[in-house]
C-alpha cells in the first residue's frame, strides 16, 4: 500500500462543504524531537481539523506520546512550531493552556485530596467563580460515575475511576481542545461507554478531541479523522475511508502502514510449550 500521508484534507469549515477553510485545532509544521541518538519524532507536519473526534494512532515507540506531550506544551521540541486553537503553544502558552484541556499520559493528580477537592482545586486554578465550579463538579461526578466515591481520597481511586476523575478535570473549564493519551487503556466496558458518552457529547457542541489509541476497532468507532504514525513520522492521515482506503478494516490498513506483517516467531521459540 502507498503511504497515503498525501491524503490529507483540510478542513473546509462548513457541515455542507463549503468553500471556507476552518481555522484546524492543531497546526505542526517541521517538529523534530530526538532523546539523545533516538529520534522520537521525525520532522511532521500535521494539521489537525477542528470539532471532530481525532484519533492519533501507531505501534509502540512510534513517537504519538512524545507528539503530543509537544503539542499541549508539556515537552519543548527540539525544532518546529504547533499552534493550536491559531496560538503559538510555545510562544503564547497561557492562551493555549486555556484552550485546551489535557489527561495525560502516566497522569499524576494529588493524591492527597478527595475527588471533589481535586475538582474544586483545578476549577480555581482555572479562575472559574466557586459556585460555577460545584456546579460542573457535581454534574460531571454524576455523569461520569464517581458521585458514590467523590469523597474518597484519589490514592484510594482504581486505574479507571482515576481516567475519568482526570477526565473530569481536563473537562471542567470547557476547552476547545481535548488531549488525551491512551484514555481507555485499563477502562472497563462500562467506565469505556460512559467516557465516550462524554466525549462524544462534547465533540458535537464543536469541540475537538485528539487521542491516542492502540486499539484500531475504538478509533474505527469513535473517530472522523485519523492520523497514523510509525517510526517519528506520518505514514497516512485523513478521514477514516480515506486512511482505510481499500483495506477490509482500519486494522488491516494500519498493519500495511505501519510495515508490521505480524512477526512469524519461527523456530526462535521452539522451546516454549515442549517437553518439560
Ligand atoms: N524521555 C525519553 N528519553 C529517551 N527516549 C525517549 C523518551 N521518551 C520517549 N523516548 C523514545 O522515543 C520514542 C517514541 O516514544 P513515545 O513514547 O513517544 O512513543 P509512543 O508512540 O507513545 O509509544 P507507546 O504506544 O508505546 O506509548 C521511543 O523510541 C522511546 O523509547
Amino acid at each position: 500500500m502507498q503511504d497515503r500521508a498525501d491524503t490529507r484534507t483540510e478542513t473546509d469549515g462548513t457541515a455542507a462543504g463549503g468553500a471556507r477553510k476552518a481555522r484546524p485545532a492543531v497546526r505542526v509544521q517541521g517538529l523534530w524531537k530526538r532523546f539523545g541518538e533516538q529520534v522520537a519524532v521525525s520532522g511532521i507536519d500535521l494539521e489537525l481539523p477542528a470539532g471532530k473526534f481525532v484519533g492519533l494512532v501507531g505501534p509502540n515507540g512510534a513517537g504519538k506520546t512524545t507528539t503530543l506531550s509537544m503539542v499541549t506544551g508539556l515537552l519543548r521540541p527540539d525544532q518546529g512550531t504547533i499552534e493550536v486553537a491559531g496560538h503559538d503553544v510555545w510562544a503564547d502558552p497561557v492562551e493555549v493552556k486555556s484552550r485546551i484541556g489535557v489527561l495525560p499520559e502516566g497522569l499524576r493528580l494529588f493524591e492527597r485530596l478527595s475527588g471533589r477537592e481535586l475538582l474544586a482545586y483545578n476549577g480555581r486554578l482555572r479562575g472559574l467563580p466557586g459556585d460555577e465550579v460545584d456546579k460542573r463538579a457535581t454534574q460531571l461526578l454524576d455523569v461520569l460515575d464517581l458521585a458514590g466515591s467523590q469523597h474518597k481520597l484519589v490514592v484510594d481511586y482504581s486505574t479507571g475511576m482515576r481516567k475519568k476523575i482526570g477526565l473530569a478535570a481536563a473537562l471542567l473549564h470547557n476547552p476547545e481542545v481535548l488531549f488525551l493519551d491512551e484514555p481507555f487503556e485499563g477502562v472497563d466496558p462500562v467506565s469505556a461507554q460512559t467516557i465516550r458518552g462524554v466525549l462524544e457529547r462534547y465533540t458535537r457542541s464543536g469541540a475537538t478531541v485528539v487521542f491516542s489509541s492502540h486499539v484500531m476497532e475504538l478509533v474505527e468507532s469513535l473517530c472522523d479523522w485519523v492520523a497514523v504514525m510509525a517510526a517519528g513520522r506520518i505514514k497516512a492521515r485523513g478521514t477514516l475511508d480515506e486512511v482505510r482506503g481499500d483495506a477490509p478494516s482500519l486494522q488491516s490498513a494500519f498493519l500495511e502502514l505501519v510495515g508490521a506483517g505480524g512477526r512469524d516467531a519461527g523456530d526462535s521459540l521452539d522451546w516454549l510449550g515442549g517437553a518439560r
